[in-house]
């Protein structure tokens, strides 16, 4: 039975169009992809649905009954709730209140909200103390929260906006199990999803947003990832490339696990970094990483198993110890009080909203340090066409570089942050996730970001829970268990798909 009709839903922002005539339904029990480019539409045609966001024309029903949300407290008494993709839960409230926050036992006394929020953060396999403070977890977390919120009201159409793209994939599962539980309940759920593999294994349906339109509606038994990159960007889509090393990379032993006691090569010329015995009391045991110039390593693990601690640390966020640790053969440490400290510079997309004033126009943040320093017209001219490049470049969809950066779609708003801070970045840096979010066209140019900085020197550590955007981003990726790397993955001359599931098995096991 049909549970939402949605027809011809129209929605513009000034002139820029952005949903044409929409028309689609979600069944009872039915799980339903929703995708498309960065600027597509999907977070404004999920806000709608949810009662976040007015839509300009156009109508719905939720189980036969005319639905027209005020709010989204309004949805939510209706029976619609949402994820939202960049969802900010007060961090002064503890779990237990944030996941019934807006809910009739909101006002319910603390230990009454503990023991019922215990069952519904199991159910979303968070493990974490209902007692704790929002502030106090990382904020890939706060996306579990809220589905665990969903949860604890009688929800009967589930919006998850872009929930499982900071997932680890065995979180990525639990998060498919708890959608498979919605479904047997017979509730609906629209699923909003970049990561296109891992959306067909849990969609019944997928719909594509094209140009303001539905493009295609089908049942995913029918698709498979490069027929819906496709579909997404409406032309074929080469598969992803491995990254050819712009430098000779060390020859691994593939999968072979790294004995606890295994030392760097020999520092030479070409080496931008070299750790030895990399600890963290407590959380990182003795890592030795040897990063060659021009060269992409990635690293990954679970939650606890360090790999977060190594990051913070070469990034001076984190004080820990090594037996020798050189940049370009030059003594450093990562002591917080030392003479010559390491402070690699480290990407975050989430981090502050990117640094980034989201008031401030597309022109002035992508000019900032230029601005202050334009002294004539000719300059000014090329400074704004270098802006106009940029935004060409990564197909970034606004009418205007005076638009608000606020005002781009979250995937917009990333690739010309990271752009930014790659025009900048130099030497050694690390990337947590750079292509979080991001539509199969734009990881594509992020790749090629990240190999235009390589070729002129520039090395890279990306941290990740993706293994697709490890697998195409990185030379070699180090498997990070109990504050070691277990296993070094080596993805030089295989396929993508290959290295993506060697390294899914590897960081499963470990
Ligand atoms: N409040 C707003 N003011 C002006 N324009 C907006 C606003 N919200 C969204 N838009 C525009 O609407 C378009 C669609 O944005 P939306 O966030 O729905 O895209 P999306 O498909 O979810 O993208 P992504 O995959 O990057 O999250 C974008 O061009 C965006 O700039």
């Amino acid at each position: 039975m049909t549970l939402l009709q949605v027809q011809g839903l129209t929605k513009s922002y000034g002139a820029r169009r952005v949903l044409r005539e929409v028309s689609f339904a979600v069944d009872e029990g039915e799980v339903v992809g929703l995708v498309g480019t960065n600027g597509a539409g999907k977070s404004t045609l999920g806000d709608i649905v949810a009662g976040i966001t007015p839509a300009d024309g156009g109508s719905m029903t939720l189980q036969g009954s005319p639905y027209a949300p005020l709010s989204a407290d309004d949805a939510r008494h209706l029976g619609v709730g949402v994820v939202e993709q960049l969802v900010r839960i007060d961090p002064a409230l503890t779990v237990a209140r944030a996941v019934f926050r807006g809910t009739p036992q909101a006002g319910r006394p603390q230990a009454e909200l503990r023991r019922q929020a215990q069952v519904l953060l199991a159910e979303v396999a968070l493990d974490v103390d209902p007692d704790t403070l929002v502030g106090d977890l990382p904020h890939f977390v706060h996306g579990l929260v809220e589905t665990a919120r969903v949860l604890a009201e009688d929800t009967r159409l589930v919006v998850l906006d872009e929930v499982s793209a900071a997932l680890l994939p065995l979180e990525v599962s639990r998060l498919h199990a708890v959608t498979g539980r919605l479904r047997r309940q017979g509730r609906g759920v629209l699923y909003i999803s970049h990561r296109l593999p891992e959306m067909l294994e849990v969609v019944d349906r997928v719909l594509v947003l094209r140009e303001g339109r539905i493009a295609l509606d089908s049942p995913s038994a029918d698709l498979d990832p490069e027929r819906l990159a496709a579909e997404t960007v409406g032309a074929p889509v080469a598969p992803p490339a491995p990254r050819v090393a712009s430098v000779a990379a060390p020859v691994l032993q593939d999968d072979v696990p790294v004995p606890a006691d295994t030392h760097p090569a020999p520092s030479g010329d070409d080496v931008a970094l070299q750790v030895r015995n990399l600890r963290v009391p407590g959380r990182v045991e003795g890592v030795d990483l040897v990063l060659r110039r021009g060269e992409v390593v990635g690293l990954t693990g679970h939650r606890a198993s360090g790999v977060a601690e190594i990051a913070d640390a070469l990034s001076g966020e984190l004080p820990a110890v090594t037996d020798e640790l050189l940049l370009h053969g030059e003594p450093r440490s990562l002591g917080p009080a030392d003479e010559c400290p390491l402070r690699l510079p480290a990407y975050h997309p989430d981090q502050d909203a990117y640094g980034v004033d989201p008031g401030e126009t597309i022109a002035r943040t992508l000019t900032q340090e230029a601005w202050g320093a334009l002294t004539d017209i000719r300059t000014e001219i090329a400074t704004l066409r270098g802006v106009i490049r940029t935004v060409h470049q990564f197909d970034v969809k606004t009418l205007s570089i005076r638009t608000v950066f606020g005002a781009l779609s979250g995937g917009d708003q990333h690739k010309l942050a990271l752009a930014r801070w790659m025009a900048s970045a130099r030497d050694v840096v690390v990337l947590h996730e750079p292509t979080r979010g991001l539509d199969v066209r734009a990881r594509a140019q992020v790749r090629r970001l990240l190999d235009e900085a390589t070729a002129h020197g520039t090395s890279v550590v990306v941290v990740s829970v993706d293994p697709d955007e490890l697998a195409e981003c990185c030379d070699r990726v180090g498997i990070v268990s109990g504050g070691r790397v277990a296993r070094w993955i080596d993805t030089r001359e295989l396929a993508v798909d290959a290295v993506r599931e060697r390294i899914v098995e590897a960081a499963t096991a470990a």
